[in-house]
């Protein structure tokens, strides 16, 4: 049986000691260069989860593994990226992304760490933006640092928290393709929350749907069934985009409550085991619940 890269068994959170978990039972796994999007309503918990796959947050009960390694606190393994960008205001743009590949490289003399922080602010197409200050950049640069000082530490898995939620459409498809891009070149493992269905399909390889919260869950594992190739300017093109689309909407609209009142089969299938699906292809059925840890 192949092992997951990030395997995560049994996960739940209380911040109430005697209220309900805010998600409970929660098992996933993450192999090596994949992309996977979380969506899910606001309160299930994405953030939560997040947070614990970043050493940032202990869970009450439950294990991550990452790399054969248990999670239990921060590590520049795992590079995190936040809505909100974050930067040392008082550093430029190369400052910040260095002082990131100083803390990763400690030994490093400062032109070795420089030539590399340049190498991954050119990627994110911040090339002449250099030596400006956050407070010089729109929110769609600002946002740049934050994936290329992510990125710059070269992590074992990225964490990305909505990164593009405060971007106007425009900028957010601009810095969407350049997140796709050295995603692909570098065969990144990521791990991504994000409320935007279409921003799921263009990005992700697959798509956790989790119920709403209290005592939240994944509900259902959607296989990214479009073509590697996709691009933003022509995936609607394609009718099985649709088929994805809509699963994911009606989850959204319909299926994501009716999991949380607790509907018979579709919750005690959960419980076995989390439904893997390929919504308008044959064998799309969530009747056959597939193991999360080969997911
Ligand atoms: N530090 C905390 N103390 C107490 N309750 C918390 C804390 N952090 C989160 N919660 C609660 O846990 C629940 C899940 O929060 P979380 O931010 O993880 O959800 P989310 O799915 O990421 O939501 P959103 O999509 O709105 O960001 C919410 O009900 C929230 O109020």
């Amino acid at each position: 049986m192949e092992k997951a890269f990030l395997s995560v068994e049994g996960l739940n959170k209380r911040y109430v000691a005697d209220g309900p978990p805010v998600f409970d039972n929660v098992s996933f796994g993450i192999s090596k260069g994949e992309f996977v999007c979380v969506i899910g309503h606001s309160g299930c918990g994405k953030t939560t989860i997040l947070n614990v796959l970043a050493g940032l947050e202990s869970p009450s009960g439950g294990v991550v593994i990452m790399d054969q390694r248990e999670v239990k606190g921060p590590s520049l393994d795992r590079g995190v990226v936040f809505q909100s960008h974050a930067l040392m205001p008082w550093f430029s743009v190369l400052g910040n992304v260095v002082f990131a590949v100083k803390s990763r490289w400690p030994d490093w003399p400062r032109d070795k760490a420089e030539e590399h922080a340049r190498r991954f602010i050119d990627m994110v197409g911040l090339k002449g933006a250099e030596h400006k200050k956050p407070a010089e950049l729109s929110g769609g640069m600002k946002q740049r640092v934050g994936i290329a000082r992510a990125f710059a530490i070269e992590p074992k898995m990225l964490l990305l928290d909505e990164p593009f939620g405060a971007l106007d459409a425009l900028t957010r498809g601009v810095v969407q393709d350049e997140l796709l891009k050295i995603c692909s070149a570098t065969r990144q493992t990521v791990f991504m929350i994000t409320h935007d269905v279409d921003e799921a399909i263009l990005l992700a390889d697959k798509i956790f749907l989790m119920s709403n919260g209290p005592r939240a869950r994944i509900a259902e594992i959607v296989v990214n069934t479009m073509p590697k190739t996709r691009t933003r300017e022509t995936m609607h093109h394609d009718p099985q985009f649709y088929r994805i689309r809509n699963h994911l909407v009606d989850f959204l609209v319909n299926r994501s409550r009716r999991i949380q009142a607790g509907d018979g089969a579709e919750v005690r299938n959960l419980i076995a085991a989390t439904p893997v699906v390929r919504p308008g292809l044959e064998g799309d059925d969530a009747s056959r619940p597939q193991s999360s840890a080969l997911a």
